[in-house]
């Protein structure tokens, strides 16, 4: 339990009529890139408010590197965070607004010039700093506000829909940057994103939250487990018309049909597929291929919110 960065256990956080965390529980380890996501109104930013002390749940425990969130004061130092609003000064240039939330966050003095040009490096706005902000694209000022929220160097990053209106390029840039960050600075990432793209590509682990619940948990593979379609892509030396009857006809198939030209097999269960094999063998049919047909994260997804609602 020790180990986690930060630990969500039937927290429960009402505004006055709304139910925005229903009893939410949910683990995030060192170093890892925890994607949060969900429908608009789910409950993602009251998760990140509380996590950064703004709102106090009403109910269940919330701890961040092992201490309670009420502790705020052993926390708040080692969080690095970018939310919506981006709370940049437009008509200083971007180095000074590093300069300037680097006082804020207690940055030395002695070090401070040089984490400024670091980051600003790192960020890919090295020529740009002197310019005013208010010059700057969507693009850059992302990148400077994730510049901001390294600053202090946080061990732990919370990051609120840091791609939305980028364009592809600076989508790429952040996904790519988030990487780096986990694998080589152990920084553990927090994420919200409706890009779910963005989310199977980078993050470790998911969490899916509908209506304030934790209504999934897991890496992408253990989702797509836990919502297996059943289905197997099967390519034989016979046309389909020559086999779907008997095929249909198998106590463990649910469903035989065509897609773009290639022959989907629905099982009752992903353990009869030896059971199909050999049926195919004692028929004289010869299968070239056999594909396990996976969800996206997209599919298990929607089908999730579908349900749900
Ligand atoms: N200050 C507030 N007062 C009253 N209700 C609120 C307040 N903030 C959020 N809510 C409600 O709580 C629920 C969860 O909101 P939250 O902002 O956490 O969702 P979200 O998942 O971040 O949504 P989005 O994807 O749109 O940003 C929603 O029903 C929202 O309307």
């Amino acid at each position: 339990m020790g180990d986690f960065v930060i630990s969500f256990n039937n927290v429960v956080k009402k505004y006055e009529k709304t139910l925005a965390l229903n009893k939410a529980s949910f683990q995030v380890k060192k170093g890892e890139i925890f994607g949060y996501i969900g429908p608009n109104g789910a409950g993602k930013t009251t998760t990140i408010r509380i996590l950064l002390g703004l709102l106090k749940p009403n109910d269940g425990e919330v701890k961040v590197f092992g201490y309670d969130i009420s502790e705020l004061d052993k926390i708040k130092g080692r969080i690095g965070f970018m939310l919506e609003e981006r709370g940049l000064y437009e008509n200083l240039t971007g180095y000074e607004n590093l300069e300037f939330y680097s006082i804020l966050y207690k940055v030395p003095k002695k070090i401070r010039e040089n984490r400024i040009k670091e980051l600003i490096e790192l960020v890919g706005l090295s020529g740009r700093e002197k310019e005013k902000v208010k010059n700057y694209s969507t693009g850059m000022r992302q990148r400077l506000c994730l510049a901001r929220s390294l600053l202090h160097e946080p061990e732990l990053l919370l990051l609120d829909e840091p791609t939305t209106g980028l364009d592809v390029e600076g989508q790429k840039f952040i996904r790519d940057f988030l990487v780096n960050l986990a694998n080589n600075k152990n920084v553990t990432i927090f994420i919200t994103s409706h890009n779910l793209y963005e989310i199977s590509q980078i993050c470790t682990r998911i969490g899916i939250i509908n209506k304030g619940e934790i209504v999934a948990c897991g890496t992408l593979s253990e989702l797509q487990r836990a919502f297996d379609r059943k289905e197997v892509e099967i390519s034989i030396d016979k046309p389909l018309q020559e086999v779907e009857v008997p095929l249909r006809n198998l106590p463990f198939v649910q469903n035989v049909k065509e897609e773009e030209g290639k022959i989907i097999v629905s099982l009752e269960n992903k353990d009869k597929l030896p059971d199909l094999l050999l049926w195919f063998t004692q028929n004289n049919i010869k299968v070239w291929k056999i594909n396990e047909i996976k969800n996206s994260l997209e599919d298990i997804y929607l089908s999730i919110v579908k349900e749900e609602k």
